[in-house]
This record gives structure tokens, sequence and C-alpha cells, in this order.
């Protein structure tokens, strides 16, 4: 069922479904493809040639049926998939709130990590199932999948935030995740590293 209730809200329950990581009931879905995130990858050759081979889903969003409206206390559960674009980890477009106010996430399942930028710092959280990572007011924030599997978290978040993509488009998250091509290992790179490099410089 999917269903999008209107304020006033009377108090519900919400099922949570821990093996597929649902929702009963369901709200909004939202699903992301490859030719959503573009201006984001380091690497933009290597971005359109995967929108060209088959514009693959990236990540979706399953919301509960709270919106995105003042007072309220929307939920949803993010999944991104497992994947590469040239060396980069596969990740949420990331955003920052219009409206500066904090939110929780709580992983669920695989392993991720949690990229922070307040304009001037940036931040890391390791995120894996039982971790809950806390976005302070003002800080954008993106989703990264650093592991082999898809990679899940809960979301929960005022409902007068709302989501500023410009802003990342505009100052860029202060750090790359990518896969060190020698070792496999998880490397942060300042944010305007080539595409293919590491911060060593090394090819
Ligand atoms: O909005 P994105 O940057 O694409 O991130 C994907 C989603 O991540 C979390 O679940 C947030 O709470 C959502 O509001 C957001 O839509």
């Amino acid at each position: 069922m999917s269903i999008s209730a209107t304020p006033p809200i009377q108090p519900f329950a919400i099922t949570f479904g821990a093996d597929n990581a649902t929702l009963e009931p369901q709200g909004q879905v939202l699903t992301r493809r490859m030719s959503d995130l573009e201006g984001l990858f380091a690497d933009a050759d290597a971005w359109a040639r995967a929108v060209a081979d088959g514009d693959p889903v990236v990540y979706t969003v399953v919301s509960s049926p709270v919106p995105e409206v003042p007072r309220e206390l929307p939920q949803s559960i993010t999944t991104i998939q497992p994947g590469l674009t040239a060396g980069e980890f596969w990740m949420t477009k990331g955003h920052q709130h219009p409206d500066p106010q904090g939110e929780i996430y709580l992983g669920l399942a695989g392993h991720g990590g949690l990229l922070l930028f307040d304009g001037e710092r940036a931040e890391w959280l390791d995120m894996s199932p039982g971790v809950i990572g806390y976005i302070p007011p003002g800080w954008a924030h993106r989703s990264v999948n650093v592991g082999d599997e898809p990679y899940k978290f809960l979301a929960v978040y005022p409902g007068s935030a709302g989501h500023d993509y410009g802003w990342v488009l505009e100052h860029g998250m202060g750090l790359r995740a990518r896969r060190a091509a020698d070792s496999g290992d998880l490397d942060l790179v300042p944010f305007g590293t080539p595409a293919g490099r590491h911060r060593t410089g090394k090819p």
C-alpha cells in the first residue's frame, strides 16, 4: 500500500521489514538513476558512459507516508547499490537543508559512509548496521556505499528542512570517496582531485 497522509496526522505505527528494509504503510518511492547524478562524479566521461550503458539505478528512497511539511517528522529508507564510476564509490546526490535543521541516520545494512561538509570543513562518518550518524544544522550531507552489497539506512528529518541540491554543485562536498586501486580500501581525497588520481599524485 502506498499512501501519503495529510495533516493533521493521527498517531500510527509503521512496520519496518528488516529483511528487505521496507516500510508498511509506505509513502513515495524515489528512484535515482545514473542520469540523475549529472555533474557529481569527478570523471564526467565515465559518468556519461554509464548513462549510455544502461543508465543503472544508483539508489532508491522509500518514504513513510509522513509528508515533508513544517512540524512533521518524515522518515525514509535509502538503498544505495554497490558500484564504482572511475573508482569513485556510488553515492547520493547530497544536499544542504535550506532551513538549517539537523537530521539523524541509522545504518541498517551494508557498509557506507556519511560525508558532511559545512563549506569549510569536511567530516566522514563510517556507517554500518546499528550506527547512528548525526547531521548537525548547516552541514551538507551525502551518503556513499563503500561496500560490495547494498547499503541501507534510515533517515529521520524535520519536514520543513528541504533539499538544496544546487549548494552541492556550487560548493562541492570537501572530499570524494574512492576505492584505492592498489589496496581496494576507501581513499578519501580532496574534492578537486582529478579523476583517476590519488592524493599522492599517483596515477
Ligand atoms: O536527496 P539525496 O541527496 O538524493 O539523498 C537521498 C535521501 O537521503 C535521505 O534519505 C534523506 O533523508 C532524504 O531526504 C534524501 O532524499
